[in-house]
This record gives C-alpha cells, sequence and structure tokens, in this order.
C-alpha cells in the first residue's frame, strides 16, 4: 500500500541557517505519527514542507501519493491543517469562518460541523477575537476535521486544552484512524503523543534522533527500583545487582535490627531494559518490600533530547546537558 507521507533526505535552509539537516521518513497509512522535540527542533517547518506552504532546500516528499509542490488544490483538500499559531482576530464568527474554510476546503456537512462543536465544547456563534486560547485552539482542530479529510497535519493540537476536552480530541483522533485517516501531529511533549501515536519520531536540532513505536519507547525507557530486603548483607546485595543487566544508581543503606525488626538493606537503583533477570536475581533475597516504578517514557525522551540519563538515586532525577550527544 502507498505510504501516506514519505519523506526522503528533507533539509530546509532559511537564510544561511540549515535548520533541517536531511531528515528521512514514512508514514503508514491508516496509524498515528507523532513528531516530538523541543522548541525550535524543525517540527513546524517540516509539517510546512508537507503542506507546502515553504518549499525544502533539498530531498523529497510525497504526501497522499503526490509531490505537495505539484499538486496544488487538489491535494490540499485532501489534508486538514492545524497550524501552531492561529491567527484569529477578525470580527466574525467561529461560524463564518469556517464557512470561509469551507469554500475551501470542500464539501463539509453541516451536521458534522455541530457534532465537532459539541463534542470539542465550543460555542460557534461567539467572535473569534473573543475567543480565549483553548477556544480558538477549538476552533482551528475543527477547522482541519470537518471535511473529513484523508490526512491530517496537526501542530501542537492539545496546546492550551484542558484534560476533558484532550480526552475528547484523543478520541477523535482514534476515530478518524480507525476509518483509515492518517494523523501527522507533533508535540514538545510526550505525553501529547504517547496516548494517541503508533509511531514516534523524535526531533532533535533539525535532525531524527530515533523512530520509534511507544512500546519500544517504554522498553528502553528508565524505571526507579526500591527494595527492602531482611537479614541480607550490602555487598552480597550489591553483587547481586551488579549481574542485572541495566541496572544502574545503585544506593545501598544498612539499616540495623531492633527487637522488633530484623537487620535489613535497602536498596534504590534504575533499571533499563527487561525486568526478568531482576525479578530472578531478587528471588534469592527475602524482601519485605518491592517498588519498580512505571517506567518514566517523559524521561526517556528527555534523554534522547539532550544526551545522558543522570539519576541521583533517591527517585529525583535529572538529566545533564551534554551538548552535541546523539543517540542513534
Ligand atoms: N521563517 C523562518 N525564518 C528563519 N528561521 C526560521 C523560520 N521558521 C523557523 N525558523 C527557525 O527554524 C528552526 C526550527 O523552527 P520550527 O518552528 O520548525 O521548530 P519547532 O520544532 O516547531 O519548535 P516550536 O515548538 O518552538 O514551534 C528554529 O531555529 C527557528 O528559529
Amino acid at each position: 500500500m502507498t505510504q501516506a507521507i514519505v519523506v526522503e533526505g528533507l533539509r530546509k535552509k532559511f537564510g544561511q541557517r540549515e535548520v533541517l539537516h536531511g531528515l528521512d521518513f514514512a508514514v503508514e497509512p491508516g496509524t498515528v505519527f507523532g513528531v516530538i522535540g523541543p522548541n525550535g527542533a524543525g517540527k513546524t517547518t517540516t509539517m510546512r514542507c508537507l503542506l507546502d506552504i515553504i518549499r525544502p532546500s533539498a530531498g523529497t516528499i510525497s504526501v497522499l501519493g503526490q509531490d505537495p509542490r505539484r499538486a496544488g488544490t487538489g491535494l490540499r483538500r485532501r489534508i486538514g491543517y492545524l497550524p501552531g499559531e492561529l491567527h484569529l482576530e477578525n470580527r466574525t464568527t467561529g461560524r463564518r469562518m469556517l464557512e470561509h474554510f469551507a469554500a475551501i476546503s470542500g464539501p463539509v456537512e453541516p451536521k458534522y460541523v455541530n457534532e465537532l462543536a459539541e463534542r470539542l465544547d465550543l460555542d460557534l456563534d461567539r467572535q473569534t477575537r473573543k475567543l480565549s486560547k483553548g477556544n480558538k485552539q477549538k476552533l482551528g482542530l475543527l477547522q482541519a476535521f470537518m471535511h473529513r479529510p484523508e490526512l491530517l497535519v496537526l501542530d501542537e493540537p492539545t496546546s492550551g486544552l484542558d484534560p476533558l476536552v484532550q480526552q475528547e480530541f484523543h478520541a477523535l483522533v482514534r476515530e478518524v484512524v480507525d476509518g483509515g485517516a492518517t494523523v501527522f501531529l507533533s508535540s514538545h511533549v510526550l505525553s501529547e503523543v504517547q496516548q494517541a501515536a503508533d509511531a514516534v519520531a523524535i526531533l532533535r536540532d533539525g535532525g531524527i534522533v530515533t523512530i520509534s513505536t511507544v512500546e519500544a519507547l517504554r522498553n528502553a525507557a528508565v524505571r526507579q527500583l526500591r527494595f527492602n530486603a531482611a537479614g541480607a548483607d550490602a555487598n552480597d546485595v550489591g553483587a547481586l545487582l551488579a549481574r542485572v543487566p541495566g541496572v544502574a544508581n545503585v544506593v545501598l543503606r544498612e539499616l540495623p535490627g531492633d527487637g522488633a525488626a530484623e537487620a535489613a538493606v535497602e536498596a534504590t537503583a534504575t533499571l533499563s531494559g527487561q525486568v526478568q533477570p531482576l525479578v530472578q536475581e531478587l528471588a534469592r533475597l527475602n524482601l519485605k518490600d518491592l517498588v519498580l516504578e512505571e517506567p518514566d517514557l517523559e524521561e526517556a525522551v528527555l534523554t534522547l533530547y539532550t544526551g545522558h540519563y543522570v539519576g541521583n538515586g533517591n527517585g529525583h532525577k535529572s538529566v545533564s546537558h551534554t551538548e552535541g550527544a546523539h543517540h542513534a
């Protein structure tokens, strides 16, 4: 089946400055592809190239099987676009504005517009310039979805939305994808794409650091480990943990026993990778307590953004900023 988007060797220069350094990626039809990256990474620039709002300096792009530079308005109608910055300062209502967009984007069912407005909890009869940031964002989403496009390109779609509306947005994305549409969305935080995306590309300084499934990111992510082993010796516990692949940042504390409690070793560490080898080793101990936290995907992504992970062993984590470090 033809890929919904294929990007090869995409470069973009503004003047002398290159901000995209040869991106390669493909988006399967009927999936959600999320691009995450810090501010200035090049997410918006990539989207603008896909929509032919700006022209690449080099590379090739195929969107729904066509070259956006040559396809014209026919292709544009098959796409719904939510720009990152919406300028809605007109003295017109949301409804009038949508009518104006509908004239460009093609046929729109008024019933569907009303249904979307209701789901997003948006009053279409208010003047757009008087809308709050979140309500402007809803109007932007509505115009992107209303003509039932085959491809949605959404720049930071949940920005400014309250949690309930974010949930509704995610439900909407699932519905259109189940109906065969493809969604390409960007964010600077993982939580936004984590719920929705099948695949995630991490963009940093105009280059793709990695493309992965959310599941694979989860497996690679760092978890916090904490346990308490009764009657153990700190050196033995240290040696046991050293045998487990992916264990790091081990901190051991001996807790002396008293009349009520046996002497114990309290351990904290981090684990990346498989859980099973850890469980096998821990089974040798007389555990009184064990906590293995959910992997922190936000942390995993930050690590990829910035270099390497540093855990300080007390459950709080920080990331050292290592310029130029890339994880392929
Ligand atoms: N029209 C332009 N002229 C010059 N430089 C630009 C232009 N548009 C973007 N840039 C630069 O290109 C780089 C990438 O910007 P872009 O807006 O694509 O990043 P982004 O990942 O979308 O970030 P944000 O989340 O802040 O929007 C930035 O350094 C930005 O300053």
